[in-house]
């Protein structure tokens, strides 16, 4: 290989910077001698920390300053979390590696109670997360969902500070940032479906730079990125992402891949779901085919609701 540097654009946020120096870490352990380094950017949407994601234009707000440095050439890859990655790239970029997924669950994490079984009556239950808010308040609707933005360590505080009962996170954030003894109890994804892509890291670079490619090859996991192609198939049909109360989970079943779909009213009542089970080859045909059961189910008029209040994401 050539002696050429390999720089990171990331955003400053801890579980950004820890994604991009296990990108960072793995790419050196696979080319010793290779030279990798961090460029750390603000994007709009740290920023604008305070205001609901859905009304400032949506997540790719994260995404885009870093696509812009990898076009301007300032930067060679970006490392993301597959669930914020929007299903379309600008002319020139692509996805091109992702990595070993994290546990993909939903965590509660309360400093008074065991799990959200277990929450009182009206319970105040933090997250900004439309998809989590649709499948709490489903299957508890006397819980109050309270607004919940900010990096990991700020919902934490919020938390200590005793502004809720209980929130709920990525596990995967929580185990990457060394949070693990904070998670109270992990949420099964019978009763909490993640988003498309939760607990994946994937590698955005340039199309024409075949070098990189080559270099990020040992990074890449199979299972995973079968399993998050048919997630975010169905993401895409459905033109949503995590800002919108869309949950889908694939596994593996030997040849097969099992992939279940939600869509939700964020007031709670009324729930979606799909599943099918299918060839792995057949990833992408069967995210658009329990996307399009979830049409036929009438996920069309909720999510017409919460991106007429929204606007498209
Ligand atoms: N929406 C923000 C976000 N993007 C990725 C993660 C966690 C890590 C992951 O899912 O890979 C989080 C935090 C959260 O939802 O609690």
């Amino acid at each position: 290989m050539s002696s050429r540097e390999i720089r990171i654009a990331t955003r400053k946020s801890a579980l950004a910077l820890w994604q991009a120096e296990y990108v960072k870490a793995r790419l050196e352990q696979a080319h010793p001698g290779l030279k990798v380094s961090l460029v750390p950017m603000v994007s709009r949407g740290d920023k604008l920390l305070d205001s609901p994601l859905s009304k400032i234009g949506g997540k790719g707000l994260f995404v885009k300053e870093l696509e812009t440095a990898l076009l301007d050439n300032e930067a060679d890859i970006a490392v993301h979390s597959m669930k914020d990655v929007p299903m379309d790239f600008p002319e020139g970029l692509g996805l091109f590696c992702i990595c070993e997924r994290e546990d993909p669950r939903d965590a509660f994490v309360s400093n008074t109670f065991a799990s959200l079984d277990e929450l009182p009556l009206g319970s105040i239950v933090g997250t900004s997360s439309l998809r989590r808010q649709a499948q709490l308040l489903t299957r508890r609707p006397d819980l109050q969902i309270r607004f919940l933005r900010g990096n990991v360590n700020t919902r934490l505080a919020k938390l200590d500070a005793g502004e809720y009962d209980a929130i709920i996170l990525a596990a995967a954030g929580l185990i990457r940032l060394g949070f693990e003894d904070r998670i109270t109890s992990a949420i099964s994804v019978d009763d909490s479906l993640p988003a498309g892509g939760q607990g994946a890291v994937g590698i955005e670079c340039r199309t024409a730079d075949s070098e990189i490619h080559a270099l990020l090859k040992p990074l890449d996991h199979a299972d995973t990125e079968v399993r998050v192609t048919a997630e975010r198939a169905l993401n895409k049909h459905l033109n949503g992402g995590c800002q919108v109360p869309i949950a889908c989970y694939a596994v593996l079943e030997g040849e097969n891949l099992w992939l279940r779909g939600l869509v939700g009213d964020p007031d709670g009542g009324n729930l979606l779901t799909a599943e099918v089970r299918g060839p792995q080859r057949d990833a992408t045909a069967l995210g658009i085919q329990v996307a399009e059961e979830l049409l036929e189910k009438g996920a069309g008029a909720i999510l017409q609701k919460v991106y007429g209040e929204a606007g498209p994401q």
